[in-house]
């Protein structure tokens, strides 16, 4: 059975959602941030990345999150390898997580990157992020410092923002700037709390 006040939250790689998550946060929404969740999973798997990857991986006792990025998004075998580690237990501190805010009632978000590609959550309405490709990658670039080919390769790891698009129930637009992704964003806020 789907949660019942869930709203899932989702986009493409920089495409903004921590941004407006922010702002939803500031207009008093609850929030589950799937992002945060993933560190703290990550955080206690460095004996499963040093087997996995590599002692070069860890580094004072912790996962070096920068060079498993640059392993993973130019490698699909060890991303794949990675998110069959990561992914399950993600997924069940989400739903921990929801049926703890669903008993609370009123709506709330769950900011999930990957909402489309790791499928099946029990969420009916959806929030896409979106802005097109050529502003996600440089968004990306100037956040990373990353090159032309590393931001491909990120941007080619998830399902385009363009398909993404098609299946939202609500698409926020952050083509533009941040004055009226605040706008874009008050209006879906108030659609949200109109509708429960
Ligand atoms: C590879 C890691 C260590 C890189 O860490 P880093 O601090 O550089 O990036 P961060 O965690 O902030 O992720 C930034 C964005 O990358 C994208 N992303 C992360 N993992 C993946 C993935 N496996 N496939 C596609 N996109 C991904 C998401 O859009 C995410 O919002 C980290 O992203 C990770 O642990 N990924 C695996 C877990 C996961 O799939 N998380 C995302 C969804 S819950
Ligand atoms: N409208 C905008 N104009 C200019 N810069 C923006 C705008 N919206 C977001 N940014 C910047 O673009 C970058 C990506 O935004 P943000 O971190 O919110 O995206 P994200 O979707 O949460 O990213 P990720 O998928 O990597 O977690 C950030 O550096 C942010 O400050």
């Amino acid at each position: 059975m789907a949660y019942e006040y869930a709203i899932a939250l989702t986009g493409g790689i920089a495409s903004g959602k921590s941004t407006v998550c922010n702002l939803l946060r500031l207009y008093g929404l609850r929030i589950i941030d799937a992002d945060a969740i993933a560190r703290q999973m990550l955080d206690n798997e460095s004996d499963a990345i040093s087997k996995l990857f590599g002692k070069e991986y860890i580094v004072d006792g912790k996962v070096d999150r920068k060079a498993l990025g640059r392993l993973i998004f130019s490698d699909k075998d060890a991303r794949k390898k990675l998110e069959e580690l990561l992914h399950p237990k993600i997924r069940a501190e989400i739903e921990r997580q929801s049926e703890e805010q669903d008993r609370l009632k009123g709506p709330y978000i769950v900011d999930i990157p990957l909402f489309f590609e790791t499928g099946n959550y029990p969420i009916e309405k959806v929030i896409v992020v979106y802005a097109p490709r050529e502003i996600q990658k440089r968004r990306l670039i100037d956040r990373e410092g990353l090159s032309d080919e590393e931001a491909e390769a990120r941007l080619n790891a998830q399902i385009d923002i363009e398909e993404k698009k098609k299946l939202a129930t609500w698409v926020i637009d952050n083509s533009k700037n941040l004055k009226h992704l605040q706008q874009e964003t008050e209006q879906i806020f108030n659609k949200i709390t109109k509708y429960r």
